[in-house]
């Protein structure tokens, strides 16, 4: 399944010619992302809020949802040896996370992987990724997990992609921090 932004936001169904490319190869990279990033040292999950809140309309198309429809966020942050790298932000509709998807409120620091790539039943479509811009609910996120060490929305790259599971969807988006591309780029070895 493909994701389909729509024209008016900023993500992108296709890597941005403007991006490097380590940073296409992280955006777009298949798979677990918390196996790839163990591959750079010891990772660390940090639990930031779980919480019920209402669709907020820029993310409405994620879903596939109308906005304002009831929905279960769970905001996490990574750190690779100490060092803040990714955070995320998932959300599933309130109902499924009393259903199918209740798994993500018991998760607590295991990651959300852990429950994702080893069931037949649940697939995940493509990725679309972006710059950010300060009027998205992933940058006011990226504010309250950071505070003031929160970089300017254009510092920040992210990527989302939906999981589905008997029709029920389940939306993860990452933001790679600054602080990441440095770490990726002492690696070598981490890219293909
Ligand atoms: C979905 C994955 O799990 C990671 C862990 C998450 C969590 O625990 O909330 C969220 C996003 C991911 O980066 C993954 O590793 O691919």
């Amino acid at each position: 399944m493909q994701l389909n932004p729509p024209d008016h936001s900023n993500w992108l169904a296709a890597p941005s010619p403007s991006f490097s490319h380590q940073q296409k190869y992280w955006l777009f990279r298949p798979g677990a992302l918390t196996a790839g990033l163990r591959k750079l040292g010891k990772v660390q999950l940090r639990v930031i809020r779980e919480h019920a809140d209402g669709l907020h309309p820029a993310e409405a198309w994620m879903l596939q949802r109308p906005p304002r429809q009831a929905i279960w966020v769970r905001e996490i942050i990574m750190s690779i040896d100490g060092v803040n790298s990714v955070f995320a932000r998932s959300f599933t509709p309130l109902q499924a996370s009393h259903g199918l998807w209740q798994g993500m409120r018991r998760l607590r620091t295991r990651p959300l992987a852990d429950m994702l790539y080893h069931n037949p039943q649940i697939t995940r479509s493509g990725f679309a990724a972006c710059r950010l811009n300060a009027q998205q609910p992933l940058y006011r996120s990226a504010q309250h997990i950071l505070a003031e060490a929160c970089p300017t929305p254009q510092a920040l790259l992210a990527r989302c992609s939906v999981f589905q599971r008997v029709g029920e969807p389940l939306l993860v988006a990452e933001c790679f921090l600054p602080a990441f591309w440095s770490l990726a780029a002492a690696q070598s070895g981490s890219m293909p």
